[in-house]
């Protein structure tokens, strides 16, 4: 076996210019977060009702049916007048009545008004309204107590969007207001992409389900939970598969079970003990992999794939390198899947070391820190002393993550850093 690798190496260092992707080689985060998304493919898409729509992404742009308001309609309850007629003092003769939904077929004119309510149709012939706080009424009569002007109190036929405006764009995730917007427009459905299912295999032999009855060494499974907590939150359908076991047989089986999926995300065995896997068993499943390993910390050794077309993403165990890969390549992973137009990057922000940082090594840094507004209203982003990517009690006190370059100096408390808000 030695001779053979060692034959390998030289005819490879004989035949091509060296490269530094020996066994070392780790790549940076920017480029595996670019290979991971190139030739990703966008899910198709469905029609779903306004009551299911909100948090999907719009698969196409949507247009109004009709314009809003659809005619021009009081503000107010008060009078229909026409301003010209409307100086204080003026008495008016009330000539009909126009209820919301209900139009008056009677036309304002100079002399005479018509009762009127927030939301009527304006009748024709006025061109103001006077709210009846500004009346003193008869039975007959109305008398203005303040001058009205012209489109005084009058919302103006398509005021808010016309018809055929276009309301919602392709891409963008629909929120609350998106789906009141889409009802006013008429819309009762909406084109949007499907949820991505996305598949999440934890693996070991130590890992077990919460509640399971223990071993002492057992470990219950949360990075799943968490994994799938955030996908669904994010709009995908997250499917928790049955743990897999730490040996080929196992795992070949659970991949076997893979097929509807949009993305499968595995978690754990990425790494390189004994029973570090899953790489090797999705390459004799036909994985077609594309990197493993990154200068990356917490996340190292990702790796990134295709089995039998489908995307695959294999994230260490640690709990936090899953939360911090996930932010960082998973999201845009699904971003991307789901058609959303917003940026497929991670949003940083710009926030002051509330304490001091060591230099940094050749891995870019993803450190837990806790953020609070200084008293000049400055955001300060306090970064944990211990970063240990196994500990979730810390992870879950952390509001953010301090990004660090690779070989960043070492930095005092005040200085500016890059942040990444957690979810
Ligand atoms: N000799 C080396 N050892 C390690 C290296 C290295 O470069 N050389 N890298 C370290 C780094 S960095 C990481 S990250 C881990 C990743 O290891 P694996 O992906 O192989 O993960 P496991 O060994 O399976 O698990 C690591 C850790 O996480 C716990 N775990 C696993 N799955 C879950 C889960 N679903 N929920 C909760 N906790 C989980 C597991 O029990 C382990 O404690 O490798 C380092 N080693
Ligand atoms: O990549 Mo790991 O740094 O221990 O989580």
């Amino acid at each position: 076996m030695r001779i053979q690798r060692q034959k390998v190496k030289l005819s490879y260092i004989n035949m091509a210019p060296r490269t530094p992707k020996g066994d070392d080689f780790m790549l940076d985060v920017a480029t595996a977060r670019a290979r991971i998304l190139e030739n990703l493919p966008s899910c198709g898409q469905e029609t779903v009702a306004l009551t299911a729509a909100c948090g999907r992404i719009l698969a196409q742009d949507v247009h109004a049916r009709r314009a809003n308001p659809p005619v021009c309609v009081s503000a107010m309850d008060g009078y229909a007048v026409q301003a010209a007629d409307a100086s204080a003092g003026a008495t008016l003769t009330v000539i009909d009545e126009a209820p919301a939904g209900r139009p008056s077929s009677r036309t304002v004119v100079s002399g005479t008004c018509i009762r009127i309510y927030t939301g009527s149709q304006v009748p024709d012939g006025a061109d103001a309204i006077v709210i009846q706080e500004n009346t003193e009424r008869t039975d007959q009569t109305v008398t203005l107590t303040q001058a009205a002007h012209t489109g005084q109190f009058i919302r103006k036929q398509g005021q808010d969007f016309a018809q055929g405006a276009v309301l919602l764009t392709a891409g963008s995730r629909l929120g609350p207001r998106d789906i009141g917007l889409a009802a006013a427009g008429g819309l009762v459905w909406l084109p949007v992409r499907r949820r991505p299912r996305v598949g999440i295999l934890a693996t070991g032999d130590e890992i077990l389900l919460p509640g399971d009855t223990a071993p002492p060494d057992g470990i219950f499974n949360s990075a799943s939970f968490m994994l799938s907590a955030l996908l669904t939150q994010e709009g995908a359908e997250a499917i928790v598969l049955p743990i897999a076991r730490d040996n080929a047989s196992s795992l070949s089986s659970a991949f076997a079970h893979t097929h509807d999926l949009d993305m499968l995300i595995t978690i754990g065995g990425a790494s390189v003990g004994t029973y570090d896997l899953v790489r090797s068993t999705l390459e004799a499943e036909g994985l077609i992999q594309n990197f493993w390993k990154i200068a990356m910390r917490p996340g190292k050794p990702l790796m990134s794939g295709t089995l039998r077309g489908m995307p695959v993403l294999g994230l260490p165990g640690n709990p936090v390198a899953v939360l911090v890969c996930s932010m960082v390549f998973v999201l845009p992973a699904l971003h991307k899947l789901m058609g959303r137009s917003a940026s497929n990057t991670p949003d940083m922000q710009t926030a002051l070391l509330g304490a001091d940082v060591k230099e940094n090594d050749q891995r870019q840094d993803f450190l837990r820190a806790t953020l609070h507004t200084n008293e000049t209203g400055q955001l300060v982003a306090t970064p944990f002393t211990r970063q240990d990517s196994a500990q979730l009690n810390i992870l879950a006190q952390s509001q953010a993550l301090v990004i660090r370059t690779p070989h960043a100096a070492a930095q005092k408390a005040g200085t500016p850093c890059s942040i990444l808000r957690l979810p």
